[in-house]
């Protein structure tokens, strides 16, 4: 099945709804943006999670340092790098590494050709921002990138586009943060319904 993350989580109640979805993994942004978390947050949403969710920490051009103290403190399974680091700011982590790419053109292609990380996700570029855009891109140009390693697909994915997304793209999982929130908060309906989605593309089913 395509795995699912759901980013942007700022709750319990948030984390928990995901979960009861079916989201395989949790995204907390540590980042500029209307979701930055705040780690003792983060913290302490991890302790009260079950058992087999995959907790993600999003970081942009952070200090490694910061990085790592953050990743051990809240507890964190996977790190994801959404700015500009490089391949060797990307190696040496005790924990698998996500590197975000924003797709203009295909020469992100070559870039990601250049870095040794357990997936490359895939996001919308758009000017001044970093991610969580809701802004998607042309699935076409990540279709290239298949044979290149695990591909998450991101940006602006909703339940009404990801299954052609995941007919299109084949990726190992898809990321999504502002298809499923209502006035900037996850909606579980909307949450349902993504999975639901998922699940008719991976079963081949057309949509309903
Ligand atoms: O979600 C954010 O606010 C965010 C901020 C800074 C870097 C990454 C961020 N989220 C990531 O953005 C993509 C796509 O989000 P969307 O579905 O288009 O809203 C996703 O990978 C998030 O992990």
């Amino acid at each position: 099945m395509v795995r699912v993350k759901i980013c942007g989580i700022t709750t319990l109640e948030e984390a928990l709804a995901a979960v009861d979805c079916g989201a395989h993994a949790l995204g907390f942004v540590f980042a500029e943006s209307p979701r930055r978390v705040d780690p003792v947050q983060v913290r302490r949403i991890v302790q009260k999670l079950p058992p087999f969710v995959c907790k993600v920490g999003v970081f942009v051009n952070a200090r490694r340092d910061d990085v790592f103290r953050l990743a051990a403190y809240c507890g964190l399974d996977a790190l994801q790098f959404h700015g500009e680091e490089g391949p060797e700011y990307c190696r040496g982590w005790r924990w698998p590494v996500i590197k975000a790419f924003r797709v203009r053109d295909r020469s992100f292609i070559e870039e990601i050709t250049r870095y040794r990380v357990s997936a490359c996700l895939l996001d919308a570029f758009v000017p001044g921002r970093r991610g969580g855009t809701g802004v998607s891109f042309n699935w076409q140009l990540a279709r290239e990138a298949g044979g290149l390693g695990r591909i998450v697909l991101a940006g602006g994915l909703s339940p009404a586009n990801v299954e052609e997304a995941i007919r299109t793209v084949h990726p190992f999982a898809v990321d999504v943060s502002s298809g499923v929130e209502t006035e900037g908060k996850k909606d579980p309906e909307k949450m349902r319904a993504l999975m639901a989605a998922v699940r008719r593309a991976d079963d081949g089913i057309p949509g309903l």
